[in-house]
């Protein structure tokens, strides 16, 4: 490994979430996630206060979605959606100028929108996800929105034993979230996507998806089939393998809780590779927290009590990473951030929903492909 990295990490940590239930195994906790979120940008959580049996019957759900008639998938395609929810076929979406090979649904928590004309276009954003019908895949709408208000509260409890983590108070986080830290279900909105990643062909590119940043707070992925394939990039910029651990959550950092942390809390680049040829597809299923819309992450930057930044030193020079960036964190309201990068993935949605912005980021027209943040 290169001395410029010295701690850099070879494998991801796993935390188990039981240690919170006595206030040894708690703290024990506390710090292993310090070292998490400063040193890596990733980690398993294993025994997650999320029910096993709503875990294992999604990621049952999942490949069902997918064999659904293609015709009744493109009903519910993303160019219907302002909030950018729905189907995207293969090969829709590009990462640094690459093709994803990957198929997907994108939905949310429930949310009722608000916007009304003179707000900011970016509160369109949140709004009703696109559903298959139920009688097509029963049970199956309900089960999801059941997983994600637990991995909603999950989140949220997260960001206190963040807050523990960095000496914070809890309230010192609250101005990202509506109202407080703990917001109750439908206050916010968060994306959550079920993705397939078919196996390449012989001779083809293996890019799953391509090296990334997530954008915004925290993300909890559900590896939902039993394939390898996603990795996760060092300090010295080697490519480490996070292969699934069934029962477990991967939950990695975006960009925006860097910005706001002054780079103690790290994102980590990430990628996914395809199966390969002749392989079943390899399903996942990540959940990205949002943060307020309105908040301009520049100017929320979080105090740290003295020695606190100072951990961050240990992690040596670290290499470059491979990844594309969020560079208007600094500029505009996180919602509009968001929507940059929505508008940027998806060329077409934006055209028929947000034909201004369209105009402004496409000025040549529909390119071939989107260009996935
Ligand atoms: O599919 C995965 O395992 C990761 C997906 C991912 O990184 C993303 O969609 O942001
Ligand atoms: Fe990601």
């Amino acid at each position: 490994m290169p001395e410029s990295a010295p701690n850099s990490f070879s494998s991801i940590p796993i935390l188990d979430y039981s240690l919170l239930s006595t206030p040894e195994g708690h703290a024990k906790f506390v710090e292993q996630l310090r070292h998490a979120l400063i040193h890596v940008g990733f980690l398993y959580l294993a025994n997650p206060p999320v029910s096993r049996e709503d875990m294992d019957a999604l990621i049952e759900y999942t490949p069902r979605l997918f064999d659904l008639p293609q015709e009744e998938k493109e009903k519910i395609r993303m160019a219907n959606s302002p909030h950018f929810f729905g189907y995207s076929k293969l090969g829709a979406e590009l990462t640094r100028g690459q093709t994803d090979q990957r198929e997907q649904f994108d939905f949310g928590t429930l949310y009722d929108n608000q916007w009304k004309p003179g707000d900011p276009e970016y509160l369109k954003l949140w709004g009703p996800p696109q559903w298959p019908p139920e009688e097509l895949i029963p049970g199956f709408k309900e089960t999801y929105l059941r997983y994600l208000a637990q991995v909603e509260q999950l989140s949220y409890e997260f960001i206190s034993l963040m807050a523990e983590a960095f000496e914070l108070s809890e309230d010192a986080l609250s101005p990202f979230f509506n109202g407080s830290t703990k917001p109750e279900s439908g206050v916010m909105q968060h994306r959550s996507k079920i993705v397939k990643y078919p196996a390449r062909k012989e001779g083809e590119s293996d890019q799953g998806v391509g090296p990334h940043f997530d954008g915004g707070f925290l993300t909890f992925l559900l590896q939902a089939s039993d394939h390898p394939g996603l990795q996760v990039q060092n300090l010295a910029g080697e490519w480490i393998d996070a292969p699934p651990i069934p029962g477990t959550f991967v939950v990695n950092l975006g960009k925006a809780l860097e910005t706001v942390t002054q780079g103690l809390a790290r994102a980590t680049s990430h990628r996914v590779l395809s199966p390969a040829p002749g392989s079943t597809p390899r399903y996942s299923i990540p959940f990205f927290q949002s943060i307020a819309q309105d908040v301009l992450i520049g100017d929320l930057v979080l105090d740290f009590k003295p020695g606190i930044l100072k951990l961050k030193d240990s992690r040596g020079q670290v290499g470059a990473t491979d990844s594309v960036n969020y560079t208007e964190y600094g500029q505009y309201p996180s919602g509009y951030v968001n929507l940059i990068g929505r508008v940027k993935s998806h060329p077409d949605v934006a055209e028929k929903h947000y034909p201004g912005m369209f105009k402004q980021f496409f000025p040549q027209g529909l390119p071939a492909q989107g260009s996935a943040y």
